[in-house]
């Protein structure tokens, strides 16, 4: 196991923390972090990188304890934060050189090709680069030294949308090459895209923790069915089907693999037309936090 949390809680105050979070990342496997802002994303990759003290259970790595053990971890991971500091009065090569120089960092072959790859100017002062920039400077802070493990606070935020695809690209690349990586994000479409395992956070609990495949191959099917008549549509509103919107003679229904049930439905009814649409991981994502812990 790579990276495990055990009931891992840390409480700001009443409601206000992480609490009893357990979750296993396995080596290679590619670890997505989703929610709202305030669900306590940050906080769980603060103790991960052994910046936080857990009130309760713990966090490890590679069986190092993350806040016992944390200089040993840093050695072998790459870490984005959601907020970078950055010391006063330097620019992107400098600063990238301070953080190469703490990590006793020989090849710069790496860090070289990250730049070409993000294009910016790293002779740019800190002070005066765009969020983007910054974050870019970030990006290649946490990979130039090829980590086995990536640990990124939401790595995307800033980026337009063709760093993004570029950032996706990298993610998979790395993937590819074993490495691990645990990330944060609001985007469904870059963890759909990068990620094999997905945990849902919110208010601090994991509501859910689901293998992306699985999630993909269980995604419902709308079909929005025009009716011909109001009885018709009383017809389909008394079917047992999961009704999801009524507009007019429009019903909207969500199936998951209970075809028959549907098409029985159907044959009592005058059909005008059928419409059929998969739900979007976005949208399954909404439908956790609807119905919070109870899925
Ligand atoms: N050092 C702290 N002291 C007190 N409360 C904190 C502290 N850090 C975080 N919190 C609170 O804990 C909760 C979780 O915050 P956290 O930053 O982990 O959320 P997040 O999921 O990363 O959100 P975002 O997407 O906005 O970055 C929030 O209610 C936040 O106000």
């Amino acid at each position: 196991m790579s990276i495990k949390l055990n009931r891992l809680s840390k409480s700001f105050g009443p409601g206000k923390g992480i609490f009893d979070l357990s979750l296993e990342v396995r080596e290679g496997e590619v670890f997505g972090y989703l929610g709202p802002n305030g669900a306590g994303k940050s906080t769980t990759i603060r103790h991960l990188m052994g910046f936080m003290k857990p009130s309760g259970g713990s966090a490890s790595i590679r069986r190092l304890d993350c806040w016992s053990q944390s200089a040993e971890i840093q050695q072998f991971v790459g870490y984005l934060p959601g907020e970078i500091a950055f010391v006063e009065g330097l620019n992107g090569s400098e600063m990238l050189d301070l953080l190469g120089g703490m990590r006793k960092m020989r090849s710069t072959a790496k860090r070289k090709q990250l730049i070409d790859r993000f294009q910016f100017d790293v002779k740019t002062p800190i002070k005066k680069m765009s969020k983007g920039m910054k974050q870019k400077v970030g990006i290649v802070a946490a990979f130039m030294h090829d980590p086995d493990i990536l640990i990124l606070d939401e790595p995307t935020s800033g980026l337009d949308p063709l760093m993004q695809s570029e950032f996706i690209r990298l993610i998979l690349e790395e993937k590819a090459r074993g490495k691990t990586i645990f990330m944060s994000s609001h985007l469904f479409e870059e963890i759909e895209r990068t990620c094999d395992t997905v945990g849902i956070i919110k208010d601090g609990r994991l509501a859910a923790i689901e293998n992306i495949h699985s999630l993909q191959s269980s995604r419902q099917k709308m079909f929005a069915i025009t009716v011909k008549s109001q009885d018709d549509v009383l017809q389909l509103q008394q079917s047992g089907l999961r009704i999801i919107a009524v507009q007019e003679f429009i019903v909207t229904v969500e199936v998951q693999g209970n075809y028959e049930a549907l098409v029985q439905a159907l044959a009592r009814c005058g059909i005008a037309n059928i419409d059929i649409r998969q739900q979007s991981l976005e949208e399954m994502f909404m439908d956790y936090y609807d119905r919070g812990m109870a899925k």
